[in-house]
C-alpha cells in the first residue's frame, strides 16, 4: 500500500455561483448560498474568501435534466425516490434535474425561481431577491405538498447541536484510527479474503464508512509471467475514523483510504411533521400532568419524572406508555433517579417478551433496552443518567428544565457528543411557554437529577 502523495490539487466547485450543500434538521439536505471565490485544495490548506450576498435575479444554477415520457414515469419512477425529486414539464413528461437542481427544499415564499426549458433539456433557477450568505435557497414546490413540513423555528423544542459539526476539512482535522490492510497481489483472493472477514466478525459496523479494497495504481513494469502469490500479513495503516460529511474532507479522507461520502449523520433528528409534533406534545402534556401529581404528593421526594411514550410513528415497539418518578428518597437509595428507574422498567417488560431471533435482530440493537425509544423528562438528567441511555440505546431525550450544573445532556456536559461514545441520540430541549402555569419548577442547581 502506498503512502500520502506529497503533493496534490483538487478543486471543488459546485456550481458557478458557488453554492454549498448543508444537511438541515427536519429537511434533509439543502442548497446554501454562500458565494466562495473558488477555493483550491491541497493537501496541506485550503483557501477560502469572504462570503457575499447573491444580488437579485442573479443565474444560480444551470441543472441539465433527464426527461422521462408520461407512460415511463407512470409505470416506474413514479413508485420510487424520484416522485420526491421530478419537475412537470407543460408536454407531460417528467425531468429530472441533475447536478444541484434536485436539491432545492421547497419554501412558501421562495427565493429561487425556476423554469423548466424543454428544447434544451435544462432547468434555469434565479434568485428573485437579494440572498444573505448562508440563506438557504428554496424553490415553491406547488400547493399540494407530499410531506408535511415543519420548520425547524416552528419546533416546539431547541434541538442541542452536539458540537460535532467539525467538518474535517483540513488535513491536520482528519480523525484518524488505526486499521490493518493486507496487500492482495493476486485478484483472485480478493473473494475469498471477504469472505473471511464476514465470517471472522471483523467486518465491523465501525468501517462501514470505508471501501473495503483500495487498489494500487497498476506497475509499469508487469511481472513477465504470472505468479499466484498469497496475501501478505496485515500491517498497520491510519484510516479515517468517520465518513465524509463533505466533498472536501472526502478528497483528504481518500488521500488515507476509500471513504463513503455520507453528508446525514446517522443520528441527526428526522424530518419532523405535523403528526410526530402533535405525538411530541402530547407526551409532554402527560409529563407535565404527572409531574404536577408528583408535586402534590411530595413525600419528601424530588418531583422529577420521566416518560418513555409508544413511539411515533411506529407504535409496535412498546407494548405501553411508561412513567418513572425519583424515588431516591422513599427507597433510601442514591441511584433510584427517574431516568434509571424508567430504563429498569422497560428492560423488564422488553425482558419478559420473546427474545429476538436471528442475526438481523442482533445486527440492528434491538437487544438494547431503549433502542427506538424517546425518553421526555422533567429535568435535565445528570451524567450517570445520560450515560445510562446512551448505553440504553435511547433514539432521543426531550427534557423541559435544564439543569446547567449537573446535566449530562448540554448543562454540565454533553456526553453523547464526547469523542469515542460509541452511540449518540439526539436531545431537545422543550420551549417553555410563558403562561404555563404546569411548568416545573427549577430545582436546586446542585442537585443530580
Ligand atoms: C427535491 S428533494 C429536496 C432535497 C432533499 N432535502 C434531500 O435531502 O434530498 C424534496 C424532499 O425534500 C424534503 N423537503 C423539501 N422541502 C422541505 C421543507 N420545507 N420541509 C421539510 N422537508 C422538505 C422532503 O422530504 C421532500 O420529499
Amino acid at each position: 500500500m502506498t503512502g500520502l502523495p506529497s503533493t496534490a490539487t483538487t478543486t471543488w466547485v459546485l456550481n458557478p455561483t458557488r453554492c454549498h450543500l448543508k444537511t438541515i434538521q427536519g429537511k434533509g439536505r439543502g442548497v446554501f448560498g454562500t458565494i466562495r471565490s473558488q477555493f483550491t485544495l491541497t493537501y496541506s490548506s485550503s483557501s477560502f474568501s469572504a462570503t457575499q450576498t447573491i444580488p437579485a435575479r442573479t443565474v444560480i444554477e444551470t441543472s441539465p435534466v433527464l426527461l422521462f415520457s408520461k407512460q415511463e414515469y407512470d409505470d416506474h419512477g413514479r413508485h420510487t425516490l424520484l416522485d420526491h425529486y421530478t419537475f412537470n414539464s407543460r408536454d407531460g413528461r417528467m425531468a429530472l434535474a441533475l447536478g444541484l437542481g434536485s436539491l432545492f427544499n421547497h419554501a412558501e415564499n421562495p427565493n429561487v425561481s425556476f423554469s423548466v426549458d424543454i428544447v434544451q433539456e435544462r432547468i434555469v433557477y434565479t434568485s428573485t431577491r437579494a440572498i444573505q450568505p448562508d440563506e438557504e435557497l428554496c424553490i415553491f414546490y406547488g400547493h399540494q405538498l407530499w410531506f408535511d413540513p415543519v420548520d425547524e423555528d416552528d419546533l416546539p423544542f431547541t434541538w442541542k447541536k452536539l458540537g460535532l459539526d467539525k467538518e474535517e476539512e483540513q488535513l491536520d482535522d482528519v480523525e484518524l484510527v488505526q486499521g490493518w490492510v493486507v496487500d492482495i497481489p493476486d485478484p483472485t483472493y480478493i473473494a475469498t479474503m471477504l469472505k473471511w472477514l464476514k465470517q471472522a466478525g471483523l467486518d465491523k459496523d465501525a468501517l462501514s464508512h470505508l471501501k473495503r479494497i483500495r487498489r494500487q495504481a497498476a506497475s509499469l513494469h508487469p511481472p513477465p509471467r504470472y505468479v499466484p502469490r498469497p496475501p501478505t500479513s496485515p500491517t498497520g495503516l491510519p484510516i479515517p475514523r468517520y465518513p465524509a460529511r463533505t466533498p472536501t474532507s472526502l478528497a483528504l479522507k481518500n488521500t488515507y483510504w476509500p471513504t463513503v461520502l455520507c453528508p446525514r449523520r446517522k443520528w441527526e433528528p428526522e424530518p419532523w411533521t405535523t403528526a410526530r409534533v402533535r405525538w411530541a406534545s402530547a407526551a409532554v402534556h402527560r409529563l407535565k400532568r404527572a409531574h404536577t401529581d408528583a408535586a402534590i404528593a411530595q413525600n419528601g421526594e424530588l418531583p422529577v419524572v420521566a416518560h418513555v411514550p409508544i413511539p411515533h410513528p411506529d407504535p409496535t415497539q412498546l407494548s405501553r406508555p411508561f412513567f418513572a418518578y425519583d424515588t431516591r428518597t422513599s427507597a433510601n437509595h442514591p441511584l433510584r433517579h427517574a431516568a434509571l428507574d424508567v430504563i429498569r422498567q422497560i428492560a423488564d417488560d422488553r425482558a419478559a417478551q420473546p427474545p429476538p431471533s436471528g442475526d438481523e435482530a442482533v445486527k440492528n440493537g434491538v437487544q438494547y433496552l431503549l433502542t427506538g425509544l424517546s425518553l421526555f423528562i422533567t429535568h435535565e438528567p445528570c451524567v450517570m443518567c445520560t450515560m445510562a441511555l446512551l448505553h440504553s440505546r435511547v433514539k432521543e431525550v426531550f427534557y423541559l428544565v435544564p439543569m446547567p450544573r449537573t446535566g449530562g445532556c448540554g448543562g454540565l456536559t454533553c456526553i453523547p457528543s464526547l469523542k469515542g461514545v460509541n452511540h449518540r441520540f439526539s436531545i431537545g430541549v422543550w420551549k417553555e411557554d410563558p403562561g404555563d402555569s404546569d411548568w416545573p419548577d427549577p430545582l436546586d442547581p446542585t442537585i443530580d437529577v
